[in-house]
């Protein structure tokens, strides 16, 4: 198989409406995954990685996903996670985290594997919270692999309140160690992905009690399983919670202590400890314990991105080669992603994508900027990116969940069946909105804080309010949009301001009417994640035009213009009636975007199928690919869908025989019933 990627080479045997919409591409696909990805040279690793990964068969799933059942898809995803790390040294740089995400997301695709959250969720906190006596008995050994580990915090009746965690670590000063003990059923770990039958070691978040008194949630190291038998320890009950609504090759798991003892040592102590004695050190920030899901939100922008553009890849390409009803010409039916309401439903998805990724890039880069701070003692920028995440990690993945499901519509009846693939990517990438901080509670997190920041622009101290919220104090000027995006960020800047303001007077006024502090709160909180969205969105699009100014080549920066373009028509025109109500917006404005936002659409159509293909995504992991094997069909990039779809349905396995048990046992005898 040769994988090409530039967008004018044409391919022998490509379906030639794709081949029709490569060639009016306006730029070289390659230069823009250098944008994307954020080099040349990242950019040319992915596809080396993607071409070395499809000359090892190993790596190809060997069925179709959706036709196994969950212990074979269990099975399935563990054979290639597996037979993958046996070529990793080979394939990728073991110290590079992109590569890593990259190729597994390649071959192991959304349905999740027993090794997935061992790299994301074990390792990371082993790191930022582990001593370098931890790391050195423990990292190592994480990182060949000699042990699997998870991440133990949510339980049965709690999640979102971490402080109100059951699961206790009583400090036991005659022996020296931490009983964990799981006191009541709501008390059990519930989810933690790879926990239920793989990790033989977990990362266990339990309040810490020393002499009675309560220090609030710690990470323990702990042990779960044989290292021998893989049997659960005495004291351990362990197992899967069942399927769920996707991730099925993952087995997420409960776990439950019968007073459990480990050794005093296995506190994770970089940050905090527990002496001999029984004397608690504290950390440096009072939730340092926390950082841990700092790091994991900071990335989930430019997952979440990378998510909807798969999805959009198999929709953009799909309705290039699907042709159904008439424009003009009456002799040919006309490709579907002509239509403006088609273009209307997967053209602002592309720009976000785009904006969530060029987002996502810069929360990874302040992540990695905090861990090096913390590790010298600094923890004064933890609040602002703990806010900032907060709010990104809950808008990214609402609307990354719309955007998928427009792609699914956007695919018509073929969209429904599982050959799209686009049911797992919606599963997987939806389950955002809940893991890692459920979204109402994170918008909220980050409506603390811009509560904050109003009353200190209120008390009159808009100089200590940090770059993110300083708008917060600025004036209200009246903008023209004609002048380009910076009137664009105003306006924005102007709404967003806005909300944050009303939301805070309301909760002043309800508590000067006498009501407590957190009812008020609960009273305003529909505002007040209002206030978290627009906020959000605003940093959202100042990233998406900080990304776009930097860029040098021409034809890139122009249609990547078009693209912010359209995104900011899109964003104001969705958020417009905040600006209407106040008269800060125009009617004549509210025209003006509308009329901007369908030109970008006509501009973005030339380049549609070429802004997908720039992401770069392999067939393989579309799982769009049918070579020697079955898989999912419609995001392939010759565009041979519907052979394809109908191989798909020739390998169900209700059609290896031709009268199933269901008809001769129940319908056959019914039918004959019914005769006599
Ligand atoms: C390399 C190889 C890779 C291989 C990859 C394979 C890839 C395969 C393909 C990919 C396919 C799919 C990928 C899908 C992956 C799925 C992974 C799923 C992972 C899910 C993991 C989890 O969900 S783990 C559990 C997460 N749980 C949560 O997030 C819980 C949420 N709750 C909280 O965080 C807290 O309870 C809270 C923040 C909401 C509240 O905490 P608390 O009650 O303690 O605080 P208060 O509200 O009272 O606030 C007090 C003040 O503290 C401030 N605060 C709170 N948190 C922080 C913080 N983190 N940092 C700084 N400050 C913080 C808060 O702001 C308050 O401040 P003031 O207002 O000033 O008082
Ligand atoms: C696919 C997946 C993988 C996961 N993996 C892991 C893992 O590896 N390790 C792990 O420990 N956990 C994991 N989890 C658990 C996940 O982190 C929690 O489910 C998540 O944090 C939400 O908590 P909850 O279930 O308690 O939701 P709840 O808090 O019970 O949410 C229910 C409803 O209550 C609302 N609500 C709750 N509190 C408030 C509030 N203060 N104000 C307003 N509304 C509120 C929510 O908005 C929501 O509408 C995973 C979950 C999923 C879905």
């Amino acid at each position: 198989m040769t994988m090409v990627f530039l967008n004018k080479e044409i391919r022998d045997g490509d379906n030639p409406d794709l081949t029709e919409e490569r060639k009016t591409a306006t730029f070289d696909t390659n230069k823009m995954a250098e944008v994307i990805y954020g080099s040349e040279k990242l950019a040319r690793r992915r596809r080396e990685i993607s071409q070395a990964v499809s000359l090892i068969p190993e790596l190809a799933d060997s069925k179709p996903l959706p036709f196994l059942s969950r212990n074979e898809k269990i099975l399935e995803s563990t054979r290639k996670v597996t037979a993958l790390n046996e070529h990793l040294p080979r394939l990728i740089n073991m110290n590079d985290e992109d590569e890593a995400w990259h190729i597994h997301s390649e071959v192991i695709g959304f349905e999740g594997n027993p090794l997935a959250l061992h790299h994301s969720l074990f390792i990371p906190p082993l790191v930022i919270q582990g001593s370098d006596e931890q790391h050195e008995k423990w990292l190592g050994r994480a990182k060949r692999r000699e042990i699997i580990g998870c991440y133990a915090q949510t339980e049965l009746g709690h999640g979102s309140n971490i402080r109100k965690l059951e699961t206790t670590a009583t400090y036991s000063l005659s022996t020296q160690e931490f009983i964990l003990h799981t006191p009541t059923i709501n008390a059990l770990k519930w989810w933690p992905g790879a926990l239920g039958k793989s990790s033989n070691h977990a990362v266990v978040v339990a309040s810490l009690i020393i002499k009675e008194q309560n220090y609030g949630p710690h990470l323990f190291m702990v042990q779960i399983r044989d290292e021998q038998s893989h049997e659960p320890l005495p004291g351990i009950a362990v197992g899967d919670i069942g399927p769920k609504m996707a991730f099925n090759g993952a087995d997420n798991g409960f776990l439950g202590f019968n007073n459990f003892r480990i050794p005093r040592g296995n506190l994770l102590n970089r940050h905090c400890n527990v002496e001999v004695d029984g004397t608690y050190v504290r950390p440096p920030h009072d939730k340092m314990n926390y950082a841990g899901m700092i790091r994991v939100r900071s990335r989930m922008a430019a997952e979440q991105g990378t998510f909807m553009a798969q999805a959009l890849t198999i929709a953009v390409r799909y309705s290039a080669v699907r042709r159904q009803g008439f424009l003009e010409n009456k002799s040919q039916e006309v490709k579907v992603l002509d239509y403006q309401t088609q273009q209307h439903r997967l053209f602002p998805a592309i720009a976000r994508s785009y904006a969530f990724i060029f987002c996502g890039f810069e929360t990874i880069q302040k992540y990695e900027t905090l861990q090096n701070e913390m590790n010298s003692g600094n923890v004064s920028l933890m609040a602002d990116l703990h806010a900032l995440t907060s709010g990104i990690k809950s808008v990214v993945t609402y609307q990354t969940g719309e955007g998928i499901e427009q792609a699914r519509m956007a695919c018509g009846g073929h969209g429904y069946s599982m050959a799209s693939y686009i049911s797992e990517i919606y599963g997987c990438a939806i389950g955002g909105c809940t893991y890692e901080g459920e979204n109402m509670v994170m918008l909220l997190q980050l409506a603390r804080y811009l509560v904050k920041s109003v009353e200190l622009a209120m008390r009159g101290k808009p100089g200590d309010l940090g770059p993110m919220v300083a708008y917060l104090a600025y004036p209200d000027i009246k903008v023209d949009l004609v002048t380009g995006p910076e009137a664009y960020v105003k306006m924005f800047q102007h709404i967003s301001k806005r909300q944050s303001i009303k939301a805070t007077e309301k909760f002043h006024r309800k508590m000067e009417s006498g009501v407590s502090r957190d009812e008020a709160w609960n009273q305003c909180a529909v505002e007040l994640t209002r206030a978290s969205r627009l906020h959000t969105r605003l940093y959202i699009i100042e990233t998406f035009i900080r990304r776009v100014d930097s860029i040098e080549d021409l034809s890139i920066k122009m249609v990547l213009t078009d693209l912010m373009n359209l995104h900011l028509n899109y964003e104001l025109l969705d958020v417009a009636s905040y600006a209407l109500e106040d008269g800060f917006m125009s009617s004549t404005q509210m025209g003006f975007i509308k009329n901007q936002l369908y030109s970008s659409l006509e501009k973005i159509r030339p380049n549609a199928v070429s802004l997908v293909d720039s992401f770069q995504f392999s067939d393989l992991q579309l799982r769009s690919n049918l070579l020697n094997f079955l898989f999912q069909v419609l995001g392939r990039r010759d565009g041979h869908v519907y052979q394809n779809l109908f191989e798909w349905a020739k390998s169900s396995p209700l059609n290896q025989t031709e009268v199933l048990p269901s008809v001769t046992q129940y319908l056959k005898p019914m039918m004959e019933k019914a005769k006599l």
